[in-house]
């Protein structure tokens, strides 16, 4: 019985004013008393997303009119396997209100880790919490040149920056850093650096984005994060995005999915590959390498919270 697996339709409703739709589980149900998404079991022959519109209809009163693909998580209960297939719905019409009589409840993006959730949930927070664009800054000449890219990323509405320049000394990496983390919170981005993990302890870093070679090293110390601020790795395979999720990452960056300029001789490895090692990662995972915007779309169909880039958008 346990290792059946039961295949779950589950919603992130956005409002336009960043805040998501949780729903209380009734306590005569698994894992009963939690928060949860909206959703439920596929029922025979339905596709994902017929049986998510018909949950959010029972569930909550809604018809769903815009969704795309979040994530895919497979997780074991002791008493259940679960394969919670996450959607974002981004557009509905009605007003949802608790049709089962169970409590619903918008919260802001931002308070999300506040609730409690089934063990499951972990990554689906994280998923939600991101965007689907992560910008990772190339070249530039000048200060001013920085910072006019910068301004540029976030009028294109970039809210997830990771600040790249291995060209620096650490200094001076820093004290741009630092000026870069108070435009990105002006305008509600986050702005992860390259860096030792010591720097999660000072108040205006929002996020480290970690190289695999100190992925590999903080993994074999045992070392684990547990706060609430953004923990990020380079990965390159399944076993790498294993460690991340050990180590306490809340997403990881895959690549290089096709050939890039920046890395032009670095083995790439397909959409297929890709595809397969994301579905196996419990964290939110965003592609990296030789892609454009129009991908997007099929990124989520396989698995990625979206992409990451420096040419698109720098
Ligand atoms: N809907 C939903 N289910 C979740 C979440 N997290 C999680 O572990 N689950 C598990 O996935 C399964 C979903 O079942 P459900 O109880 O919602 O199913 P349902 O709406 O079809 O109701 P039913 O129990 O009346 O058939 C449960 O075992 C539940 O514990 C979540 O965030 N949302
Ligand atoms: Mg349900």
């Amino acid at each position: 019985m346990v290792n059946q697996i039961v295949h779950v339709a589950a919603a992130v409703i956005e409002r336009g004013d960043d805040h998501i739709l949780l729903a209380m589980r009734p306590d005569d149900k698994h894992q009963g008393g939690l928060w949860e998404f909206p959703g439920g079991k596929l029922v025979a022959g339905e596709s994902v997303h017929e049986a998510l519109s018909r949950e959010l209809k029972e569930e909550l009163g809604i018809l769903v009119v815009d969704s795309s693909p979040l994530i895919r998580i497979h997780h074991e209960y002791p008493d259940k396997n679960v394969l919670l297939d996450v959607w974002r719905v981004t557009g509905f019409a009605g007003e949802p209100y608790g049709c089962e009589g169970q409590e619903v409840r918008w919260v802001k993006r931002e308070n999300l880790t506040h609730y409690e959730f089934p063990a499951a949930n972990n990554p689906i927070v994280a998923a939600a919490r991101l965007p689907d664009k992560y910008l990772v800054t190339g070249v530039f000449a000048t200060e001013e040149e920085l910072f006019r890219r910068l301004h540029s990323a976030m009028a294109l509405g970039l809210r997830l920056v990771q600040f790249r320049a291995p060209w620096l000394e650490s200094d001076a990496y820093m004290a741009l850093a630092e000026i870069m983390a108070g435009v990105c919170r002006e305008s509600g981005s986050t702005l992860m650096l390259k860096g030792d993990v010591s720097l999660l302890l000072e108040d205006w870093v929002d996020g480290i984005h970690l190289t695999a070679d100190q992925l590999q090293r903080l993994r074999s110390k045992g070392w684990q994060y547990c706060g609430d601020k953004l923990l990020a790795a380079s990965c390159h395979s399944d076993i790498e995005l294993a460690w991340a999720a050990a180590i306490g990452c809340s997403f990881a960056t895959l690549s290089p999915v096709h050939q890039t300029a920046s890395h032009p001789y670095a083995k790439n490895l397909g959409k297929t590959l890709a595809r397969a090692i994301t579905d196996k990662a419990v964290i939110p995972v965003f592609w990296l390498g030789g892609m454009g915007e129009d991908d997007l779309g099929s990124i989520k169909v396989n698995g990625g919270q979206g992409m990451a880039s420096i040419s698109c958008w720098w």
